[in-house]
């Protein structure tokens, strides 16, 4: 009998085929031409006097970590948008120097050391900034206390860090975050689902077995953040799973042969996999979702960037938000 992640394997090259159809490449599917791109390139960052966007279509966003995969995405999506792109990031190493271009903008790479000096003088230049983090998940905490401590509202999609702490850091602040490890709005819907069940039917799949596996590119430090909110539910559905039990792929041949990620995609790809079995085997389901490249986060992050900013703008009582509220507002693009 076939395991249930050879079965997924066979399921995953079998979706392979589907959606690399030549005809219905769906995973390529071109989308309607963008708004127009207005990105301000704000050479000169020390002399030039404050900037202020009036307008709620073109508040400014600071994007840190824009040399990895998924600040860059963001910040390419920003400037689609036609929102502000601040020409300032941060690096993890201490002296980085030099600057990337993302589109007609140069981003000026800034060393971590450097952080809240660079921060509070893009903050008197910039009014109503948001700032988005693509770090890593050492740095969560850390920059999440500079954030509050300087009083700008962020989009937090980096994944890992002491999670408790950092929603701990937000409450005892003043300041507005959206934080959520998944900010693909189709995968966020299927956690909302997943909530939302186990809201309404706790304990319904009492006493299942639970197997789950995660595939993302080698670089990727952590456990997938997302399979851990869905364990989350699954344990309030009245599974017993502890998330170390989580599988971890991060060896590209193991991710070709045996799960079916498409080679093109090993630097960049996230696969889910969850199989609940009934105690007697007699039943079982199975959960899965597949995602090749940054964009659909990338797009996510700017719907929750420009949420954050109408929730500012509007002084709204709540502060704190995930993904599942940016959803739940219905405002997207
Ligand atoms: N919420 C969501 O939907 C998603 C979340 N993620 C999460 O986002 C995070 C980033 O992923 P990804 O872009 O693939 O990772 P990368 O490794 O490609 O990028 C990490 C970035 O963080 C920078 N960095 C490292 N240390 C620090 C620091 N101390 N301060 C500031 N910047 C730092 C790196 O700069 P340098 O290399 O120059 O040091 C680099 O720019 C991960 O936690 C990932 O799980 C990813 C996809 C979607
Ligand atoms: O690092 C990634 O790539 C991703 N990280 C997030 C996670 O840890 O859940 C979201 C998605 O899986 C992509």
């Amino acid at each position: 009998m076939l395991s249930s992640l050879q079965q997924h394997a066979i399921a995953a090259s079998r979706h392979y085929q589907v959606y690399t159809r030549p005809e219905k490449p769906c995973l390529y599917r071109k989308r309607r031409p963008g708004i127009v791109v207005r990105a301000v390139a704000t050479e000169n960052l020390e002399k030039s006097s404050k900037i202020v966007t009036s307008s709620t279509a073109s508040f400014p966003i600071l994007v840190n970590g824009c040399t990895g995969n998924m600040g860059r995405s963001v910040a390419e999506s920003i400037i689609s948008a036609g929102l502000t792109l601040v020409p300032v990031s941060f690096s993890g190493r201490e002296k980085p120097g030099g600057k990337i271009k993302v589109g007609n903008v140069d981003v000026t790479i800034h060393g971590s050391e450097e952080k809240e000096t660079v921060l509070s003088s893009v903050i008197n230049q910039f009014t109503e900034l948001i700032v988005v983090d693509y770090t890593v998940p050492d740095a969560v905490n850390a920059n999440a206390e500079i954030y509050c401590k300087l009083g700008v509202p962020f989009v937090m999609g980096t994944t890992g860090g002491d999670r408790e702490m950092l929603y701990e850091t937000v409450k005892s602040s003043d300041v507005y975050a959206v934080i959520s490890p998944q900010m693909g709005k189709p995968v966020v819907a299927f956690l909302a689902a997943m909530d939302i069940m186990a809201e309404q039917f706790p304990g319904a799949f009492s006493n299942y077995h639970l197997e789950v596996m995660e595939s993302h590119q080698a670089s990727k430090l952590d456990t997938s953040g997302t399979a851990k909110a869905v364990v989350s539910s699954f344990r309030k559905l009245g599974v017993s799973y502890d998330v170390r039990r989580i599988r971890k792929y991060r060896d590209p041949m193991k991710q070709l042969q045996m799960i079916g990620v498409p080679e093109e995609h090993l630097g960049s790809h996230a696969f889910h996999f969850y199989c609940l079995t009934s105690p007697d085997d007699s039943v079982s389901f199975e959960f899965q979702h597949n995602v090749c490249g940054h964009k659909m986060y990338a797009e996510g992050t700017v719907d929750a960037a420009i949420f954050l900013h109408k929730k500012v703008q509007d002084k709204a009582d709540q502060k704190l938000y995930d993904m599942i509220d940016v959803l739940r507002e219905g405002n997207m693009r």
